[in-house]
């Protein structure tokens, strides 16, 4: 590959602008893609997201248009940082347009609704690429501490061993360490459920549950990932490292993860429609324990953690009966 290597980034939220960040400081020229001029026009004239990061000066090398198709243009990585429920939409009409042979890449962790496809089957699908060619980027990476360049470790996921050693090295700076990783699958399913039990920590933190609780969802929510990851032929030992355990810890103890302060909410009593309301970002979780739950049923999994959230978030059982059925369910051995 020729240097300096380009990257375009689609979406210009907390993770899209971070991980444009990050990848700038790794020597990248990068283009941020966003539907709104005025943080194109602040990217690029005063260096900074005013509406995200208003206190970060983002590198010079990290450029931003509302122009899909400029930003595209001589891509060697193609970045998606969109929420998972609009990505088949909106990279149908970015396809035509994408670099030949640029290597797509997923940072996105969520289940699409309907058809419980992971981000990279759907980018597989719409660009019409094969998956040597659709890489993930996923582990305890939470946007706001990356800005500060606080240090973090992840995984870059692809099946082909040489374009995830490619894209670890063009996203590898003093503070983002990435491992490379070719389990595609488990790499997403732990960025996908990690949200889920996020929203279940949540809850059981906004109801005063205490430690015990929280130790034994996140404990409990690994061991369902886990089976549902075994059955979709994941590899196990995935789930206990960055994409897995990592992210999961990252997410259910800290006040920066949107799904597990939207869990938070919900558990203090507020409603839905309240909780959503004060959610300014993205909580890919709120959607995606249903699509989750809809994946867990077309492989004959149990998922008790992921249907509780699903009744608590969208048929609205009050979390203190959903909390007494999940604890007087049958008892069981702890494998199974
Ligand atoms: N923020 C983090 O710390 C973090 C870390 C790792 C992974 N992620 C994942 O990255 C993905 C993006 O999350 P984020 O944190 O950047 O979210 P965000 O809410 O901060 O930003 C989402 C971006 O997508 C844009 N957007 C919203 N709807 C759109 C649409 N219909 N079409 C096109 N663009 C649209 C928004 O304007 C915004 O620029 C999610 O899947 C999330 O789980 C986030
Ligand atoms: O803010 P959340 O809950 O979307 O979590 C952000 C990242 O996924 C943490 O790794």
């Amino acid at each position: 590959m020729t240097h300096p290597v380009t990257a375009a980034v689609y979406g210009t939220g907390s993770w899209g602008t971070a991980f444009g960040m990050v990848l700038a400081d790794a020597g990248c020229r990068v283009t941020l893609w966003g539907r709104r001029k005025e943080i194109a026009d602040a990217v690029n004239n005063d260096r900074v997201n005013p509406d995200y990061f208003p206190d970060v000066e983002l590198p010079a090398t990290l450029r931003a248009t509302t122009d899909p198709a400029e930003a595209a243009a001589g891509a060697d990585f193609t970045v998606l940082a969109i929420p998972s429920q609009t990505l088949r939409e909106n990279l149908a009409a970015w396809a035509p347009r994408l670099a030949p042979d640029t290597v797509l890449v997923s940072l996105m962790k969520g289940v699409e609704l309907g058809t419980a496809k992971r981000m990279s089957e759907v980018i597989e699908e719409v660009a019409g690429v094969s998956p040597d060619r659709v890489a993930v980027v996923t582990g305890p990476n939470l946007a706001r501490e990356i800005v500060g360049r606080m240090p973090a470790a992840a995984v870059v996921a692809c099946r082909d061993e040489e374009v995830g050693r490619r894209l670890q090295t063009a996203c590898h700076t003093p503070y983002f360490r990435p491992y490379t990783n070719t389990d595609v699958v488990g790499c997403e399913l732990g960025g996908a459920v990690k949200n889920v039990i996020g929203l279940a920590v949540g809850i059981a933190d906004g109801m005063g549950l205490g430690d015990n609780a929280k130790g034994s969802l996140i404990t409990r929510g690994l061991a369902e990932t886990t089976r549902l990851g075994l059955a979709m032929g994941a590899d196990p030992l995935t789930f206990a490292g960055l994409a897995g355990l990592g992210d999961l810890v990252a997410t259910c103890s800290s006040p920066l993860s949107r799904n597990h302060t939207f869990g938070t909410n919900l558990g203090r009593g507020m409603t839905l429609q309240e909780t959503i309301a004060v959610t300014k970002q993205t909580a890919e979780g709120v959607k995606s324990c249903e699509s989750v739950l809809d994946l867990a049923r077309r492989h004959g999994v149990d998922m008790p953690i992921t249907e509780t959230v699903v009744s608590i978030v969208h048929e609205g059982k009050p979390p203190l009966v959903a909390l007494k059925e999940l604890m007087s369910r049958s008892a069981k051995p702890e494998r199974h």
